[in-house]
C-alpha cells in the first residue's frame, strides 16, 4: 500500500527515536488505514431507507461476519485500530513467539470465537519476516475450517511473502511496506526492530 499517510506514519515507526507511546499510537493508526483498504471487497446489499425527503435504495454491508486474529504479542497493537472501523468484529488470539535460535514459531496460546468457521478472518501481525509465524497462524485458523483468510502485516520481507504464497496461495497479503531482506538474525532490513518490544516497551 502506498498511500502517503501510510508511508508517513511508517517512517515514524522506523525511527529508532520514536518512543513507546507514539509507536503504539501510530501502529494503531496504520492498522485503521490498512483496514480501509483490506475491506475494499466486502460485499454490499441494497436496502430501502427513508431519508427526510424520500425513500430510496442504498447500500449497506451484507451480513458478512468478520473476525480479526492478532498474533501475540505484536499483533495486539493493531486490534484497536481495526475495531475503530469494525466495532462488531469478534477477536480470536494466537500466541506465537519465534525461537531466536531456530527462527521457528512456538505456539503458546489459541482461543477463537465459537463461530469462527462462519467468519471471514483477518490475521494481524505487524511483521512478516521468514513467514514461519504467519504460515503457522494461517494453518491454525484453517484447522477451524475457516474458508476466507487475509493476512495484514505492516512490514513484510520478500522471504516472508514467498513463504506464505507458497504454503497458502489462497491467502491475500496486505502490507504497507515491502522491505529489502532479512539479516542474519532473521530481522527485517531496514525494518523497525522488534515490533513487540517496541509496542510494549520490553527492551
Ligand atoms: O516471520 P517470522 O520470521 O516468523 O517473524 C515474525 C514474527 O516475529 C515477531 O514476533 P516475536 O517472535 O518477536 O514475538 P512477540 O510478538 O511476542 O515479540 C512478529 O511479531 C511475528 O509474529
Ligand atoms: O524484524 C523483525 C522480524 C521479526 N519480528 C520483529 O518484530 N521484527
Ligand atoms: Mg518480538
Amino acid at each position: 500500500m502506498d498511500h502517503p499517510l501510510l508511508q508517513h506514519k511508517l517512517s515514524i515507526l522506523r525511527d529508532e527515536n520514536t518512543g513507546v507511546k507514539d509507536f503504539r499510537e501510530v501502529v494503531s493508526e496504520i492498522a485503521t488505514l490498512m483496514c480501509y483498504e483490506a475491506t475494499r471487497d466486502l460485499p454490499l446489499e441494497e436496502v430501502e431507507i427513508k431519508t427526510p425527503i424520500t425513500t430510496a435504495k442504498f447500500k449497506t454491508i451484507a451480513g458478512k461476519k468478520l473476525a480479526i486474529v492478532p498474533v501475540l504479542r505484536a499483533g495486539l497493537g493493531m486490534v484497536d485500530g481495526i475495531l475503530t472501523l469494525i466495532p462488531s468484529a469478534k477477536v480470536g488470539h494466537i500466541g506465537l513467539y519465534r525461537d531466536p535460535d531456530t527462527l521457528e514459531p512456538v505456539e503458546y496460546y489459541c482461543k477463537m470465537p465459537n463461530d469462527i468457521a462462519e467468519r471471514e478472518v483477518i490475521i494481524l501481525d505487524p511483521m512478516l519476516a521468514t513467514g514461519g509465524s504467519a504460515s503457522a497462524a494461517i494453518q491454525f485458523i484453517k484447522n477451524y475450517e475457516v474458508k476466507n483468510i487475509k493476512l495484514m502485516n505492516i512490514i513484510a520481507a520478500p522471504e516472508g511473502i514467498q513463504r506464505v504464497h507458497h504454503d497458502h496461495p489462497d491467502v491475500d497479503i496486505y502490507c504497507a511496506a515491502l522491505d529489502e531482506k532479512l539479516n542474519d538474525h532473521g530481522y527485517i532490513v531496514p525494518g523497525l526492530g522488534d515490533a513487540g518490544d517496541r509496542i510494549f516497551g520490553t527492551k
